[in-house]
C-alpha cells in the first residue's frame, strides 16, 4: 500500500496520547479526508507523518511509504509534501524561483522549468508575478504560491491541512480542483485534514474520524 499508517500515536509532552491509535491504508491517487474536534491532534498527526513532530512529542507505531519504512527518518529523506496556507516560501527567492525550486530535480533545463513555473502561476491566478517577492505578495496570494510550490516539488506522498480554508470563494474551487487533480493525475496517497464538508466531497475519497482518547488536552 503506498502509504500505511499502522497503530500511529503521539503523545504530548506530559505524556498524554492525543488520539486513538490510529490505522489507515492510503491508496495511489486517493485522499482521505481526517476529520475531529478541534485541538485532537489532526495537525500534530501530519507533523508525525511528515518528520516535523514539534519538540516533546513522541510517535509510535509504524509509517511506510511505498514500502518504506518511514519510522526514525529525517523529513528531508521522506519524500513528504506538507500543503498548508501559512507554509512558508523562502523569502530571498523569488516567487518563480520559489516554484522552480522543487523543479530542480525532476525538469531538466532552464527553460522546461520556466514553461511549468508560467502554468503553474496562471493556474494559481499569479499570471505575471514570477518575478515579484514573496513579501510583496498579499497573504491570499502567498498561500497559492504555496500551494504550487509543494506541488511542483513532486513527493510521494502529500498531506493537506486546511489548504484552501483561507482562500476566497471565487479562487478556491478552481485551486481545490487543481490540487485535487493532481494528485489523481499523479496517483500520489493524499491525507486532507478540513473542517470543510466541501473539501472533504471534493476529495472523493474515505473519511477516517480522529477519536479523542478522552483524556483532556490542555
Ligand atoms: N508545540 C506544542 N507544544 C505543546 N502542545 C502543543 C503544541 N502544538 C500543539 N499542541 C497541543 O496538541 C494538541 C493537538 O493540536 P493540533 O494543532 O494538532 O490539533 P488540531 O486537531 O489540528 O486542532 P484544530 O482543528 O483546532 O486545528 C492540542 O491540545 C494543542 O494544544
Amino acid at each position: 500500500m503506498p502509504l500505511a499508517i499502522d497503530s500511529l500515536a503521539i503523545r504530548a509532552p506530559g505524556g498524554e496520547p492525543l488520539f486513538a491509535p490510529l490505522t489507515i491504508q492510503v491508496e495511489a491517487g486517493s485522499v482521505t479526508t481526517v476529520m475531529g474536534p478541534s485541538g485532537v491532534g489532526k495537525t500534530t498527526l501530519l507533523q508525525g507523518i511528515a518528520g516535523h513532530l514539534p519538540a516533546g512529542f513522541a510517535l509510535t507505531g509504524h509509517l511506510a511509504l511505498n514500502g518504506r519504512l518511514l519510522n526514525g527518518l529525517p523529513a528531508e529523506q521522506r519524500r513528504i509534501g506538507m500543503m498548508f496556507q501559512d507554509a512558508g516560501l523562502f523569502p530571498h527567492l523569488s516567487v518563480g524561483d520559489n516554484l522552480a525550486f522543487g523543479l530542480r530535480v525532476t525538469v531538466r533545463g532552464r527553460r522546461a522549468r520556466a514553461r511549468v513555473v508560467d502554468e503553474a502561476l496562471s493556474t494559481a491566478g499569479l499570471e505575471g508575478m514570477g518575478d515579484r517577492d514573496p513579501a510583496t505578495l498579499s497573504g491570499g496570494q502567498r498561500a497559492r504560491a504555496a500551494l504550487m510550490q509543494s506541488l511542483l516539488a513532486e513527493p510521494e506522498a502529500i498531506l493537506l491541512d486546511e489548504p484552501f480554508s483561507r482562500l476566497d470563494q471565487a479562487l478556491r474551487n478552481g485551486i481545490r480542483r487543481f490540487v485535487l487533480d493532481h494528485i489523481r493525475a499523479r496517483s500520489i496517497p493524499a491525507l486532507l485534514v478540513t473542517h470543510d464538508p466541501a473539501d472533504a466531497q471534493a476529495a472523493g475519497g474515505p473519511m477516517i474520524p480522529l477519536d479523542p482518547t478522552g483524556v483532556v488536552n490542555t
